[in-house]
């Protein structure tokens, strides 16, 4: 395939790059965190065009729709009959002419062309060129048309895809949807979990403000701390030597919500990278049993690696597929069993942002089902009076509240649990997010807390 990057192949700066991310996306599928990871460890730019090129790539496939909506009206045959290469080019020079308001107009179209120059094409050069200096004279924003319904008009101005719109606007609403698609196109704090075995959230704040980061307490969770400027933070002083973990402020309600105490047995059937099955360990006091199983062989060193840079000893690890293990676990053995389940990964999309363009409602429907059978294997793993908790980093109602819906159906000797902890249900509560009445099962949304939108669903066997 040719890159678009001339003979030598190895990207120039940080436009070269962002090209050749995206174009790993688009045609391989591949992912934008990995992809992007591996070209800037190739590429060794300097940290701002390493925090340029990162902002092309997120930002690029976020606006998609936007933007290809633009370019329609300027470029015969797009996107379909342009060269991917070209395309993409296109996209991102479009993506810095309207977002980036720091990058000059004159430099981004001279950047372009010579990129599409050093591919060796006078007329494509010609092209974007033109394609360019066309829309700066005429005005960058693209008017959408008047009279498009509400899915279409969504769709176009946040970029995200009918589909989902349509779903999102039947299952929460026109005003709630509109926030949700705006959040998702908002860069995703930086956050830490502090960990109480190594530190306290008062002395990793100073020590990170101290070295720059701008570092504050998270309102979600009294573990997190949200980390502006941070750069990578496995970087950031205090990582390596286990002070904190790097997670998601919803993702740190679930082990919260799952409530453990010292001593108790704890399973965490998917629990690669490790992240809950940590928290859980640590909320545990490191005493008692955490026994993080995954399906991948080559996972679970992942959850020894963060266990251990942690100094955590009672995680234990496991690989199987969490079908099978009521067949290799003792019946009814523990005290708190945690489904982290495989999902549509719609809650994470400014994180992920391919993930709404990739995503079908075919997947939904298939997840779902995968989530339904996991659940109903795996129930038979609780102690009488013990705990079940559901999770998704997904807000699709089908893999959520509909498939907690149909497990205590199926499964009547569980029922919802609304027994929380207190300093989970009240920034929720305060923020006016807390459903009532509150029955045990939560959908945190993008645009609440600007973190990921994540379903808890807390369970309790009564036989
Ligand atoms: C949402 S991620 C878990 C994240 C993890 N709990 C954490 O907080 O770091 C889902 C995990 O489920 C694993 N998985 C998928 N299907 C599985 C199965 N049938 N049995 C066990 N694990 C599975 C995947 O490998 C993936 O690591």
């Amino acid at each position: 395939m040719n890159n678009g990057f001339g003979k030598g192949g190895k990207p120039k700066g940080p436009r070269d790059v962002a090209v050749q991310v995206l174009l790993k996306v688009e045609l391989n599928e591949a992912f934008s965190g990995l992809a992007l990871n591996q070209a800037l460890n190739a590429a060794e730019l300097s940290r701002p065009d390493a925090g340029l090129a990162t902002e092309l790539v997120y930002g690029t496939i976020q606006r998609l729709n936007t933007i290809d909506y633009a370019l329609s009206g300027r470029v015969k045959g797009w996107p379909a009959k342009v060269e991917p290469w070209v395309r993409v080019l296109l996209r991102l020079s479009y993506y810095q002419l309207r977002w980036l308001s720091r990058v000059p107009a004159h430099a981004v179209v001279a950047e372009a062309v010579n990129i599409a120059k050093r591919r060796g094409h006078s007329g494509i050069a010609g092209l974007v060129n033109g394609v360019l200096r066309g829309l700066i004279r005429d005005g960058i924003d693209a008017p959408l048309p008047q009279q498009l319904s509400a899915v279409k008009r969504i769709s176009l101005e946040h970029s995200h895809p009918e589909w989902l719109v349509a779903r999102w606007v039947s299952a929460y609403g026109e005003q709630t949807t509109e926030a949700m698609c705006a959040a998702n196109n908002e860069p995703p704090h930086a956050s830490a979990r502090v960990n109480p075995l190594r530190s306290n959230r008062e002395e990793l704040l100073a020590a990170m403000n101290e070295a720059g980061i701008s570092a504050r307490p998270s309102p979600l969770s009294s573990q997190g701390i949200i980390a502006d400027k941070a750069g990578n933070l496995v970087h950031a002083d205090g990582y390596k030597e286990g002070r904190f973990s790097i997670q998601d402020e919803s993702s740190m309600l679930v082990a919260k919500v799952a409530n453990p105490k010292a001593g108790m047995s704890v399973l965490d059937c998917c629990a690669a990278p490790g992240g809950k099955s940590t928290h859980l360990a640590e909320l545990l006091g490191d005493k008692g049993k955490v026994l993080a199983n995954d399906v991948h062989f080559h996972k679970e060193a992942l959850i020894q690696q963060q266990a251990a840079r942690l100094g955590i000893a009672s995680v234990e690890t496991m690989v199987a597929d969490a079908m099978d293990l009521p067949d290799r676990l003792p019946e009814k053995s523990f005290d708190v069993v945690l489904l982290d389940a495989p999902c549509s990964g719609l809650g994470v999309i400014r994180r992920k942002p391919e993930i709404k363009w990739n995503k079908s409602p075919d997947d939904l429907a298939s997840l779902s089902e995968l989530q339904h059978r996991l659940l109903d294997r795996i129930q038979s793993l609780v102690k009488p009076g013990g705990t079940l908790v559901y999770s998704t980093c997904t807000i699709a109602p089908e893999e959520n509240e509909q498939t907690i819906s149909r497990f205590l159906q199926d499964n009547p000797s569980f029922a919802l649990d609304p027994d929380w902890p207190e300093e989970v249900l009240a920034p929720i509560k305060t923020a006016g997010y807390l459903p009532e009445p509150f029955t045990g099962a939560l959908q945190l949304l993008p645009h609440m807390f600007g973190s990921d939108g994540f379903f808890i669903a807390r369970m309790r066997r009564s036989d």
